[in-house]
């Protein structure tokens, strides 16, 4: 019955089940939606939901791997809803009616598979803040979305096609909004409108780009993104035939390199899936993949799978749907989504050392060795003589530099409390220890130091746990761009004397704990374009001048008593920092401290207000102006 406060509003029980029963999967269930649903505004055990009255006005359910499709009128029920996120599972089948949704603040339907268009019944929201659909397979034209109130646009990564419309609420968002769509045109990517107007109710069929390439013959004002991209595509072809007569390597090295130099980083990201067959033609007609590596396959360049946590093929791999992840230091990186199978991260390798066959295996190989729960796992490779992928665990939760950093001053930003640094920075300290002590001494050599110990680099798996990534990297890298790029090169006893040792992970672990304390962005991880502060010499600064208050993170210095702990984790990390390596703890003694401190926090204070900062009276004194 509407309005209902006992915990027992009908139609939205109902509601809930038939979407639990759509998205059938055992995670769902074990998260016990049973019982009281909504009491009041208790929201008691039925994980992902929020309820105000009585009502239902929160539906988040990320990362738990649900697959199967909704049926249009799944949330007619739910009127109250205000924010509904299936963020990062496999929801398939069209998008859902939201016209009766009309409270409906924050939709995140991002990272699944949805396909056919965009709803219009989501023009009918009014109060419609955050719209996420990206990383989908949506298609057909972009609704005229005019609502004032929306302040998050991003419908990147789909199969959109047609003019974005030129209305006051859409033209506010930068092309981010709108990249990996390849038959979008119009502001904001050109700055003009589109030469060709695609029939609006479809994206152009595979068919459809015969019909292009002839209307690109008949006018020749049509330099425009889409003929760009088909431009893009026309090479592949062509790389390919090329390929099927040469297959000479090094002819094809030349080929992608030349096309590269041609590609936007947006053509790039769209035709990642093509660069990885690219990369991998040669082998597209070999057997499928075996345990046993013989150089006779590696010289064909086979996909190499280890261990048996995961099973998949090269044409697996190949027909999977790919997202550009970012772009390293030492080669781009690619989130690749199998069909009916797991979800991986290609790092496609350049700059790397002049290694043989052999030694190139052997390295990758002792790199796979390294298990630990806070590493990253390490679980295949695909090796030729020119290309070099290396295939990684996907970390859902992504890197520790987007949970200090990212949505801040937003509403959308999710506090990051003192427990769940304190328990980063645990992990991130057994991972390391792990790396230095126990990696057996054949093994040692590869992954030994770390060298590019960095908060991109320390990444969060499903559960939040830390999983540190890029080990085994110094292996790999040539000398000199290791020393231009990575960490551990910017010590400052490689500045003095041209060394690095585990020492100097030690004093990239004191940097990234001043980041997880400070919340400021550190020079080691701050994106191009974005400056970072040499957050060693500034806490250095901060206690030599005594306005040590300012240091913590708003967001722990609220949090009383967690005093005591946060002081102790910044003496620590200010060990780490010391100018000579021979002052800094060993790894063992860093974990030590690091596990005796404590994490406990008084619960209340996770509601406390965060616009009080507090000050931290232990080490605090007047705080002079800069
Ligand atoms: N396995 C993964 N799961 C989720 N995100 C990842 C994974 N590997 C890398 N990323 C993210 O992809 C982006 C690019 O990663 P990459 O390691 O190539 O570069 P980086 O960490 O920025 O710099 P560097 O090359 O110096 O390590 C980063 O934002 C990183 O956090």
């Amino acid at each position: 019955k509407d309005g209902s406060p006992t915990g027992y509003h009908g139609t939205e029980r109902d509601a809930l089940m038939a979407i639990r029963a759509e998205l059938n999967n055992p995670k769902l269930l074990q998260k016990n939606w049973t019982g009281l649903m909504c009491y009041m505004n208790n929201t008691p055990n039925w994980h992902g939901i929020n309820c105000i009255n009585g009502r239902v006005t929160g539906l988040v359910l990320e990362n738990l791997g649900l697959r199967g499709k909704l049926k249009p009128n799944a949330l007619v029920n739910l009127t109250q809803l205000q924010t509904l996120s299936f963020k990062n599972n496999s929801i398939s089948g069209n998008l859902m009616d939201f016209s009766k949704n009309q409270n409906l603040k924050n939709l995140d339907l991002s990272g699944n598979i949805f396909d056919g268009e965009i709803s219009p019944s989501l023009l009918t929201l009014n109060s419609l803040g955050s719209l996420q659909v990206q990383n989908n397979k949506l298609n057909g034209p972009i609704p005229g979305f005019n609502q004032s109130t929306l302040k998050v646009f991003n419908v990147s990564n789909n199969n959109l096609s047609g003019e974005i419309p030129n209305t006051i609420a859409l033209q506010k968002f930068g092309p981010s909004s709108y990249l990996g769509n390849r038959y979008l045109c119009g502001l904001p990517f050109t700055n003009k409108t589109c030469s060709i107007k695609y029939n609006d109710s479809s994206s152009p069929s595979p068919s459809d780009d015969s019909h292009n390439e002839s209307s690109k013959s008949s006018k020749s004002s049509m330099w425009t993104p889409i003929l760009i991209v088909i431009n893009v595509v026309g090479m592949v072809v062509l790389l390919f035939l090329v390929m099927y007569y040469f297959k000479k390597t090094k002819k094809l090295k030349k080929m992608l390199a030349k096309r590269d130099t041609r590609l936007t980083n947006v053509e790039k990201i769209e035709t990642s899936k093509i660069e990885i067959a690219a990369t991998s033609t040669e082998t597209r007609s070999l057997e499928s993949r075996s345990n046993m590596v013989s150089e006779v396959e590696l010289e064909k360049g086979k996909l190499i799978i280890l261990g048996s946590e995961i099973n998949f093929e090269l044409d697996d791999l190949l027909r999977a749907s790919a997202e550009g992840l970012g772009k390293g230091n030492f080669g781009n990186c690619y989130k690749a989504m199998m069909v009916d199978g797991p979800t991986v991260v290609v790092k496609r390798l350049r700059d790397l050392k002049p290694l043989t066959n052999d030694e190139f295996v052997r390295q990758v190989r002792a790199i796979g060795d390294i298990k630990h729960p806070n590493l990253l796992p390490f679980l295949g490779y695909y090796n030729t003589k020119d290309e070099k992928l290396l295939l990684l665990k996907f970390a859902p939760n992504g890197s520790l530099y987007n949970r200090i950093h990212g949505g801040k001053g937003t509403r959308d930003r999710i506090p990051f409390r003192w427990s769940s640094r304190l328990s980063v920075a645990r992990g991130v300290a057994r991972a390391l220890e792990h790396l230095h002590l126990n990696a057996s001494s054949s093994k040692a050599a590869a992954v030994v130091p770390h060298g590019n110990l960095k908060s991109t680099n320390v990444l969060l798996d499903e559960n939040d746990d830390v999983r540190v990534s890029d080990f085994g990297l110094t292996s790999l890298i040539a000398l000199p761009i290791a020393t231009q790029r990575m960490v551990s090169y910017r010590s400052p006893e490689y500045l003095a004397s041209k060394k690095v040792s585990k020492k100097s992970d030690v004093w990239s672990f004191g940097c990234l704990l001043l980041e997880l304390l400070t919340g400021r962005i550190s020079s080691h991880s701050a994106p191009p374009g974005v400056t970072g502060a040499d957050l060693c010499s500034w806490v250095h600064r901060a206690v030599r001048e005594e306005w040590t208050a300012e240091i913590f993170d708003t967001e722990i210095a609220v949090q009383r008593s967690a005093n005591s702990g946060r002081v102790r984790l910044l003496q620590v990390a200010i060990k780490c920092c010391d100018k000579s390596p021979e002052k800094r703890p060993e790894v063992s003694e860093l974990l030590r401290e690091v596990e005796s401190i404590s994490g406990t926090v008084l619960e209340s204070e996770d509601e406390e207000d965060l616009s009080l900062p507090m000050t931290d009276d232990s080490i605090a004194t007047d705080t002079p102006s800069r």
